[in-house]
């Protein structure tokens, strides 16, 4: 059966960037999210993108799960009004935990931490490790770069165009919404195979 996923992972950035734009788009993830009664699950912190997205979530009344190690509770301000907080021992172990919970993923503005967690989850699902939709919301065409480099691997022999595929890129928040379509499966794969 397929149907709207009900928890979403967003990933972005750990500061807000220098337009104000993205943090825009990271309050309209949050108010669609809330709107569809879509749980948001996330890293956790109180800071950048990923701050204004939980925030906007909250505030518009809807459910936020943060997930962050031990190590960056400080460093990335850990978020103190979640709806469920759960403080990992390692980046690893919150990884697992984000894509365990998740049924599909948003990738908005952000900075390394945000490309390292896109392409975990696109080699996993190229891999063959899930098929859960990973969508790029390309606001002001923030994610140029990184689809550029996706393209320039195919062109030179190192991917194929189908798992180039795997990562829709989207202009806006509403259309990662429709695009965020995912296969109900009796059996996940368990996540100490990745
Ligand atoms: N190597 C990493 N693996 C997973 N997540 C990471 C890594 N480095 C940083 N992060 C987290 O990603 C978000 C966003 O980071 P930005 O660099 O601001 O995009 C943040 O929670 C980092 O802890």
């Amino acid at each position: 059966m397929s149907s709207i996923a009900r928890t979403i992972a967003v990933f972005c950035g750990s500061r807000l960037g220098n337009d104000p734009i993205y943090q825009n788009v990271a309050e309209q993830a949050g108010a669609v999210l809330a709107r569809e009664g879509i749980r948001l699950v996330y890293g956790g912190g109180a800071n950048g993108l990923m701050g204004v997205v939980a925030d906007s979530v909250i505030r518009a009344g809807g459910e936020v799960t943060g997930v962050i190690p031990e190590f960056l509770t400080v460093r990335e301000k850990m978020h103190e009004c979640v709806s469920e907080l759960i403080v990992t021992a390692s980046m690893h172990e919150r990884k697992q935990i984000m894509f365990a919970r998740a049924e599909a993923f948003w990738i908005l503005p952000g900075g390394f931490g945000t490309f390292d967690e896109m392409m975990e989850i696109l080699t996993w699902r190229q891999l063959e490790r899930h098929d859960k939709p990973i969508i790029l919301v390309n606001t002001a065409n923030w994610g140029e770069a990184v689809v550029a480099m996706l393209e320039t691997a195919v062109r030179q022999g190192f991917a194929s165009e189908q798992a180039r595929a795997l990562l829709q890129v989207v202009p806006d928040v509403e259309t990662a919404l429709a695009c965020s379509v995912w296969q109900e499966r009796s059996a996940p794969v368990p996540v100490d195979t990745l």
